[in-house]
């Protein structure tokens, strides 16, 4: 049987006084796709730093590519490509200079490192831009030379830190093509985290991470199902009055500010109705089909439905 591409268990972290990752167990699966997800300063990246052998667990084992990453840190590491938000790239040497440096510190020959590099230029409609100097680069641009940079030794295991953060939406799916290609041609495992949850919605699966805790985990649509058939958004200047009013009816809502979410269970909700009753009091009501920012949002209530999974 093929090793799991990721396992870890009681996996802890702890500075000082904060507790940053506590007692996670993981199992991403060889060749899938995989997101941790969760607000900011829930243990991602500290996750991610544990996992890919730059940081010390306090407590727990980790596997990676079937290495033992504290044991056998150089093999493992030679099993994994990283992409974090700081930029790996050296800005006072061209495109084709990085790639190449990079490519001696894996090892690999000047033919490959021009091979892969001729693709990726390619792919990116980077031709231009081979002898530019980095800093000359827009940050679309660094960014994919960031992940090409990243996967140059074709890692099985490759670890994306909101590998899209700032970028505007065509570089945005041009990276994505990029790495479902590298997916399909080599096999590669990706764990991801992002912000941008609608990119963790093609996700084999996803785990949401809380105060350093695994909170929940499942494939995206399963995830998405069990919250509900629809949402039902309410609008109001008197949310209090709308909870109270509505909540033994529709369950308990989320609330952000002026705006009460309602996770609608039935599937033959007769949305008509409450819209003849509320439209001339409300401010705005829509029926909508939950995705996996609704899940996200549910499993960060302080009593939501994802303390129970
Ligand atoms: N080197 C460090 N020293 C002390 N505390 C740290 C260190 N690194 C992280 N932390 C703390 O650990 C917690 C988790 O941080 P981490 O960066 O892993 O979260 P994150 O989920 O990646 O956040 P973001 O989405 O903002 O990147 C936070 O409370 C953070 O302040």
């Amino acid at each position: 049987m093929q090793a799991s591409a990721i396992e870890c268990r009681g996996l802890t972290k702890q500075y000082g006084d904060v507790r940053a990752v506590n007692e996670l167990t993981l199992n991403v699966a060889d060749g899938s796709f995989f997101g941790l997800l969760g607000p900011n300063g829930s243990g991602k990246t500290t996750t991610i730093h544990m996992l890919s052998t730059l940081a010390r667990p306090t407590v727990g084992s980790i596997r990676v590519a079937g290495y033992d990453v504290l044991k056998q840190p150089v093999q493992a590491r030679a099993c994994i490509g990283l992409v974090f938000q700081e930029s790996a790239l050296d800005r006072s040497l061209t495109v084709a200079e990085n790639l190449h440096f990079a490519g001696a510190l894996y090892g690999l020959d000047a033919t490959t490192v021009e091979q892969r590099l001729a693709e990726l230029l390619d792919l990116f409609d980077l031709e231009s831009k081979r002898e530019v100097r980095v800093a000359a680069l827009s940050g679309g641009m660094r960014r994919a030379l960031d992940i090409a940079r990243g996967v140059l030794h074709r890692p099985r295991v490759l670890f994306l830190d909101e590998p899209t953060i700032g970028l505007d939406i065509i570089n945005r799916r041009a990276i994505w093509r990029f790495i479902s290609r590298l997916r399909q041609e080599h096999g590669m495992s990706v764990l991801l985290t992002t912000h941008y949850l609608e990119e963790a919605e093609g996700c084999d699966e996803v785990a949401f991470l809380r105060h350093g805790q695994l909170i929940g985990q499942g494939q995206p649509s399963d995830l998405i199902r069990a919250l509900g058939h629809y949402i039902l958004e309410i609008e109001t200047d008197q949310p209090d009055y709308y909870i109270e009013q509505l909540s033994s009816e529709l369950g308990t809502p989320v609330q952000e500010d002026e705006r009460l979410l309602f996770a609608i269970q039935d599937e033959d909700f007769q949305f008509g109705a409450l819209q003849q009753r509320l439209q001339h009091e409300v401010r705005a009501l829509q029926l909508r089909k939950p995705d996996l920012n609704d899940v996200y949002i549910w499993r960060n209530q302080p009593t939501g439905k994802g303390e129970a999974a």
